[in-house]
């Protein structure tokens, strides 16, 4: 059990990748806590499932863009759960939409679910593990689109690029206390984030034919990734980027 005594928190866990990576944490042996805005019986569910591998689970609820959540949310899972070993900070949204029209509200809401939530969260875990003095691991959840565009994600891409630059900046803030902090570029994941996009046949089809494993990704995908990032598998892996995406980044022809 890679995880074994270990307490992992999971933001935007109610479903998709983040689910999912909080189930998978706690099949390796972990207690978890998840962060939700608005799914409660998905959240609800979740914990169900990390309680029925016999681990311990919380759900709390909180919107990420508020920064308020992230001591809250830090503060109850650790009087739960006893303390922060794990953060992966996972809530995010992408809303496809043009460029020229964006509209402010858009780009605004993506910004601060997706950035300044972060910031935060990351921020209010990695003071309880200084607090605690034995280091710890933060892992972002970030994106092949740190690295490439996307026409309708022009609001979206460059959070996922400032994820991957605060991890290699709180690397370096957070190594003297033996935290480290990396980042996971999932390609594209079958998850509600993408549903409406991908029932265009014809961009599934292309998405699908970029990809050299032949597949689009499953939630259950990022899940060996985090566990290896969480673990002391990983013990000397601080500032870095692992891409989660089938090979789809290096497939240019
Ligand atoms: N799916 C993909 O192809 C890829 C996804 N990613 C990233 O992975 C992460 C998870 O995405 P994915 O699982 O696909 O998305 P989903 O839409 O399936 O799940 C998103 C999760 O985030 C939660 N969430 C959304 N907004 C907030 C908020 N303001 N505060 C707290 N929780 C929130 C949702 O909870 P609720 O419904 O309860 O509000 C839900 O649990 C995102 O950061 C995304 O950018 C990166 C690369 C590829
Ligand atoms: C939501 C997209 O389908 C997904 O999210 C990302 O970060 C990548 O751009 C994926 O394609």
């Amino acid at each position: 059990m890679l995880l074994e005594g270990k307490t992992v928190l999971v933001t935007g866990a109610s479903a998709g990748i983040g689910r999912a990576v909080a189930i998978g944490c706690a099949r390796h042996g972990a207690d978890v806590a998840l962060n939700f805005a608005r799914d409660v019986a998905g959240a609800e569910s979740a914990v169900a499932e990390i309680e029925a591998l016999g681990r311990k689970g919380i759900a709390i609820q909180g919107d990420v863009a508020d920064p308020a959540t992230a001591k809250d949310f830090v503060s109850r899972a650790t009087e739960a759960l006893g303390r922060v070993d794990v953060f992966v900070n996972n809530a995010g949204i992408c809303p496809f939409h043009a460029f020229l029209d964006m509209p402010v509200e858009t780009f605004e809401r993506t910004m601060q679910v997706n950035l300044h939530g972060a910031y935060f969260m990351v921020q209010a875990a990695a003071n309880q593990m200084v607090k605690q003095g034995d280091g710890g691991s933060i892992i972002a959840m970030s994106s092949i689109s740190a690295l490439v565009g996307g026409e309708y994600q022009t609001h979206y891409t460059p959070t996922k690029a400032g994820l991957h630059s605060l991890m290699q900046s709180v690397a370096i803030a957070l190594g003297k206390y033996g935290i480290r902090c990396n980042s996971l570029f999932p390609g594209t994941i079958l998850t509600d984030i993408n549903k409406e996009d991908l029932a265009d046949q014809g961009k599934r089809t292309y998405m699908e034919g970029r990809i050299p494993l032949g597949r689009l990704g499953q939630p259950d995908d990022l899940v060996g990734p985090t566990v290896f990032l969480a673990s002391d598998l990983s013990n000397y892996v601080t500032g870095a980027s692992l891409l989660v995406d089938g090979g789809a980044y290096v497939n240019l022809q």
